[in-house]
């Protein structure tokens, strides 16, 4: 399922441009999109989603064009999305929950009902904990919900804005592994501001910057933007004051800092190997 969107602009009322003419193609699989609080992600994962119109532009998903009604309506029977802030009833059981999505959702007949959810229970790993009300889930177990949720009409393109934000190291890895074994049949799109999720399970990616695409390629590309601009340094003095200190660790000789910059932030520093942080870091110092 392949995205295409085209001169995509929003302007919320009062405010500037939330999205600036943005062009982007999202080819099918894992894709990830990053970005500072504020560069625009949501705002086009609720366009995708159909939740919000823009201002100008055209979004293509599939053969549906995203921006006509009926196109609109046809692009909502394929897609599953995870919105950052999904609420659910903590009274209910993650069965019950799901149950109740799954009417809402049309799925009248009852045993066929029951096996979805169960089937989806089974993907996202809660068999054992399903009959346990939401209330004593952890944020991760929370977030699994939500997906399972999202998947439901078994869509063919996934929409997860923000869904590691707050989990624990543990359950972030097991999402974005779950997130990755979803995408062998799907197009998911991972809105974040992570980049370590993005490097363990994206090969492409864009980069939005104040509504505006200032970076399009694969993980490689985006770690070779830092190529010659990270160095270490050990230094029992001041911190560098040139470039970004990326880490500060503790060393026999003061403290050994990595710096990304333009230039060596002291004589004595030594060049490395640059990693996908430091490309988005260096591709943030040149804008
Ligand atoms: N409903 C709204 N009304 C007015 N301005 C909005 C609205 N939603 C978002 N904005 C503004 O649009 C810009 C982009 O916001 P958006 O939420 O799309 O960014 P984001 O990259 O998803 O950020 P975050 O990670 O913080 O959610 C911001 O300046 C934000 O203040």
């Amino acid at each position: 399922m392949r995205i295409e969107i085209s001169g995509l602009t929003k302007v919320y009322k009062g405010k500037g441009r939330a999205l600036d003419d943005l062009d982007l193609v999202v080819p099918t699989g894992m894709f990830g999109l990053l970005g500072a609080n504020g560069a625009g992600k949501t705002t086009l994962m609720r366009i995708l989603a159909g939740l919000l119109r823009p201002t100008a532009g055209t979004v293509r998903v599939g053969e549906h064009d995203g921006t006509a009604r009926a196109g609109r309506l046809a692009v909502q029977q394929i897609l599953g999305y995870l919105p950052q802030d999904l609420g659910v009833y903590p009274d209910l059981t993650a069965r019950e929950f799901l149950d109740y999505i799954a009417l809402l959702k049309g799925i009248d007949d009852r045993a066929a009902r029951r096996r979805r959810v169960g089937e989806l229970l089974e993907v996202v790993a809660l068999t054992g904990d399903a009959d346990r009300r939401l209330r004593g889930y952890s944020g991760g177990m929370r977030r699994r919900v939500g997906i399972a949720q999202a998947l439901l009409a078994d869509p063919r393109l996934l929409i997860v804005d923000e869904p590691t934000a707050g989990l624990d190291p543990e359950e972030r890895i097991r999402f974005r592994t779950l997130l990755s074994q979803l995408a062998g049949q799907r197009t998911v799109l991972l809105s974040t501001h992570i980049v370590d999720d993005v490097a363990q399970t994206c090969r492409e990616l864009a980069v939005l910057a104040s509504g505006r695409l200032v970076f399009r390629g694969t993980v490689g590309d985006l770690t070779r933007q830092a190529d010659g601009r990270v160095w270490t340094v050990v230094t029992a003095g001041p911190a560098p004051t040139t470039g970004t200190v990326v880490s500060a660790l503790p060393h026999d000789d003061g403290m050994r800092y990595r710096v990304v910059g333009d230039s060596p932030p002291a004589f004595d520093a030594s060049p490395a190997a640059p990693n996908l942080e430091d490309g988005y870091l260096a591709l943030a110092q040149k804008a």
